[in-house]
């Protein structure tokens, strides 16, 4: 296998990143050829603090993850050594036990918010994509899926966004579109956009073949 190439996904929290991801993902899906591998795992390790400290915690600042080691894995990775990534718990807030083994591929997918923000990430990535959806948007499908995915209460859920993913997002976030190469308005469902990016995978699949 030649030199990996890696797609960052960056983008505010429920724009879309991670449906985005898996619909990329489908396509090869019988193949070793594309990973995804989630910054939201890289969160960093909580299992010494109680869950009433975990619950205060800004997980919307770059300070939250653990980027470092994320880095290494991913440079383990383009070395051709594969990794045992970390696997996040959303419910409890840290890691789980488990761990997930990742083999190097032709196409490694990143995503997550600071994806671009964070310099060391922003130059690994081939290439730059943010996905674009409009706060009120990204808020109602946040709603909804942590309320049934991630274990949380409606007033947790406003609660939180409220006092720290709107300003981070503003802070942060929302600033580091400007390193992207390519935007995606509206996120997990544009057609056109997943059929590119399709495209340029298989390109460089087929390339690394020869
Ligand atoms: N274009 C879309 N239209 C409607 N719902 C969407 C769209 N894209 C994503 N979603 C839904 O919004 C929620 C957040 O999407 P997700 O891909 O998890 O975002 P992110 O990874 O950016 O946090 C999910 O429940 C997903 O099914
Ligand atoms: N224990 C945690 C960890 C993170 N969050 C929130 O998740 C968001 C990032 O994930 P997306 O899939 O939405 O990009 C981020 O905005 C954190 O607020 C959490 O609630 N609890």
């Amino acid at each position: 296998m030649k030199k990996s190439v890696i797609i960052g996904i960056a983008g505010g929290s429920a724009s879309g990143k991670s449906s985005i991801s898996r619909r990329l993902k489908e396509r090869y899906e019988n193949t070793n050829s594309v990973v995804i591998i989630r910054q939201d795992d890289y969160y960093k390790d909580q299992k010494n603090k109680t869950m009433e400290e975990r619950v205060k915690t800004n997980y919307d600042h770059p300070f939250a993850f653990d980027n470092d080691l994320f880095v290494a894995q991913l440079k383990q990775l383009m070395a051709g050594v594969a990794i045992e990534k970390p696997v996040y718990d959303f419910v409890v807030h840290t890691r789980s036990e488990e761990t997930e083994h990742i083999e190097p591929s032709d196409v490694i997918v990143i995503e997550g918010l600071f994806i671009l923000e964070d310099e060391q990430l922003r130059d690994l990535c081939d290439i730059r994509i943010f996905v674009d959806t409009d706060d009120d948007i990204r808020f109602i499908r946040r709603l909804i899926r942590d309320v049934k995915k991630r274990g949380r209460t409606i007033d947790s859920v406003i609660e939180q966004y409220t006092t720290t993913v709107k300003v981070m997002h503003n802070t942060f976030i929302e600033p580091s579109r400007k390193y992207a190469d390519i935007i995606i308005p509206e996120g997990g469902h544009n057609q056109v956009a997943i059929d590119l990016l399709t495209t340029k995978i298989s390109s460089i699949i087929q390339e690394n073949m020869l």
